[in-house]
């Protein structure tokens, strides 16, 4: 469409008028005028869709996708091909908002060379906008710095780091000791001294993250941290309510979509099982006289 843009004769398709392309600047800008910045995350392309139509601003592929779509029981085995993949199809159903990828734990640690590579990956393979990864210390710095200077824009993550929770004690808040909160906000520094345009904050005290924002020129967007930050995240699983079990203190439920696929689905068959299903409109009428010479 917008390759037409200036060929008269192109009739312009009538569409609804679209926003722009978001951007790591545009982002900039919207938290400068005091807007808040939605982010979800999606695995797939109706997901995709559906947060492109919700006009969230950022889509984030991420490696709680090894959980909540492929059913493992932590987000440590997810491949980056499976990442890929998952990326690939986001892709397809986002037109506007800025689609970020996680790297997936092990795919970054050992090198910068490792971490440059795997990001070109998901930006040559899956069209990915920008990659985050998780840590703020001496080594994911140092690859924040790589892969900026490659052209590949990155997103940071402190606080709950799930990659590396079982060396951080757990699924535990983090941040509640003057050394653990020093700690939270030198990494949110040194993630945005390395180059990253924003961060995530995640479970930490909403009085922490009140506290690191003034110190950042970087968005900030939280999950678990409270209002004080430019923007929030969840998992989409888990605002939709697909997700079983007790979810973390920071998910509010917006729909019951896992109720409503197995009613849907358990209808469907309790169909089947009556002969309810199918019903005369949904089978194909043989044209006249066909049956009659079937056997002639
Ligand atoms: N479905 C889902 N939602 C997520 O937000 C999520 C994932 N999966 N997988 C990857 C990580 C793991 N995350 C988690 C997982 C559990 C808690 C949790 O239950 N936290 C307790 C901790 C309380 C404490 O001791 O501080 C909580 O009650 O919130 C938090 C974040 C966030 N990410
Ligand atoms: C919760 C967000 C920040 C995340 O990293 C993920 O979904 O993997
Ligand atoms: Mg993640």
């Amino acid at each position: 469409m917008s390759h037409h843009a200036n060929d008269p004769a192109v009739e312009p398709v009538e569409t609804t008028p679209r926003r722009k392309r978001v951007t790591p600047p545009s982002l900039a800008a919207l938290a400068a005028a005091g807007e808040k910045l939605v982010m979800v995350t999606a695995y797939d392309y109706p997901a995709a869709v559906a947060a492109e139509k919700a006009d969230v601003d950022i889509v984030l592929v991420g490696d709680s996708g090894a959980q909540v779509q492929l059913g493992y029981d932590s987000t440590v085995p997810v491949s980056v091909d499976e990442m890929l993949v998952l990326a690939q199809a986001v892709r397809r159903g986002t037109t506007t908002a800025l689609v970020v990828v996680d790297l997936p734990f092990g795919s970054y640690e050992v090198s910068d060379e490792q971490a440059v590579a795997t990001a070109i990956r998901f930006v040559k393979e899956a069209g990915a906008d920008a990659v985050k990864l998780e840590g703020g210390g001496r080594v994911p710095a140092a690859r924040i710095r790589a892969i900026t200077a490659a052209g590949i824009p990155v997103m940071g993550h402190v606080g709950l780091t799930p990659q590396t929770a079982v060396a951080l004690g757990g699924f535990a808040a983090q941040g509640r000791t003057v050394e653990a909160a020093r700690r939270v906000r030198d990494e949110a520094l040194a993630v945005q001294e390395a180059g990253a345009f924003s961060l995530v904050l995640e479970a930490i005290p909403s009085d922490l993250a009140a506290a690191i924002r003034p110190q950042l020129t970087i968005p900030a967007i939280g999950i678990g941290a409270g209002p004080a930050v430019d923007g929030q995240v969840l998992v989409l699983h888990d605002l939709l309510g697909l997700t079983e079990g007790r979810a973390a203190k920071f998910v509010k439920r917006y729909a019951t979509v896992l109720d409503a696929m197995t009613e849907g689905i358990g209808a469907y068959a309790a169909d089947v099982r009556s002969g309810a299903y199918p019903g005369p409109e949904h089978g194909y009428a043989m044209p006249e006289g066909v049956l009659d010479a079937l056997d002639g």
